[in-house]
């Protein structure tokens, strides 16, 4: 483990949400709430991006994100951290083989929203995400396309884990992904940001 960087022990299950999180906002600790319960996960990593890949416009300083997510996400097993820009890692498929190849014997899954199974598809070498590691999508208001239609959920449709066995994500190997239901959370940053309650 490098210096700076969350501590983390062999056999130990930790869910990654990656995010701009420009602003954190009740959405993100309730994915991380669902997240640690639903999918077996001993702690959540929050993964405070430099800055998304595929978004123009860069977020707030990361420094501000941080210490806004710092303070709203207090909870004994979530890690706010900004491996990223210590790492010099944006896209997710490099991340997770960094971490993979720092944390040996550290079982990672990512974690993400509803929304972004829709897109992952975009995303730069998206199936190294899903042979990497597991992935747990928790459900989020205002989905573009029902899960199973997605691009990703087809193709992965022989890895998907049952939500009865969504228990069981943060151990299984890759490829494999759980979709949780469950109450939803009708907020997002870019709502926030459009409120003005939020200056970049
Ligand atoms: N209300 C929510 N319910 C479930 N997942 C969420 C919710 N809000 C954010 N997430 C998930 O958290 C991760 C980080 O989200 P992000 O920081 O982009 O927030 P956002 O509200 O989606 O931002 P923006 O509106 O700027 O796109 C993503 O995987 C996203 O799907
Ligand atoms: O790797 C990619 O190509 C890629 C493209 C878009 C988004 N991501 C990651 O997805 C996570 C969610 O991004 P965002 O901006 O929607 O919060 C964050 O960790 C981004 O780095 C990654």
């Amino acid at each position: 483990m490098r210096l700076g960087f969350p501590p983390a022990y062999k056999g130990q299950r930790i869910g990654l949400l990656g995010g701009s999180f420009d602003p954190p906002h009740a959405g993100h600790v309730h994915i991380t709430r669902a997240a640690l319960r639903g999918f077996g996960l001993d702690h959540v990593w929050w993964l405070v991006s430099p800055g998304n890949p595929l978004k123009s416009k860069g977020p707030a300083p990361l420094h501000t994100r941080m210490a806004a997510a710092r303070k709203i996400m207090q909870h004994p097993r979530v890690t706010v951290t900004d491996a990223e820009a210590r790492l010099g890692t944006r896209l997710t498929a490099d991340t997770l083989s960094t971490l993979i190849d720092i944390y040996p014997g550290v079982r990672f899954t990512w974690l993400m929203g509803a929304d972004n199974l829709a897109t992952v598809y975009l995303w730069e070498r998206w199936p190294s995400i899903f042979a990497q590691v597991p992935v747990g999508v928790v459900a989020r208001p205002g989905d573009a396309l029902p899960t199973r239609l997605t691009r990703a959920a087809r193709l992965y449709r022989k890895s998907r884990l049952r939500a009865s066995q969504s228990h069981m994500l943060g151990a299984a190997i890759a490829p494999a992904w759980c979709y949780l239901r469950g109450p939803l959370v009708d907020l997002s940053s870019t709502e926030i940001r459009a409120r003005g309650d939020w200056v970049r």
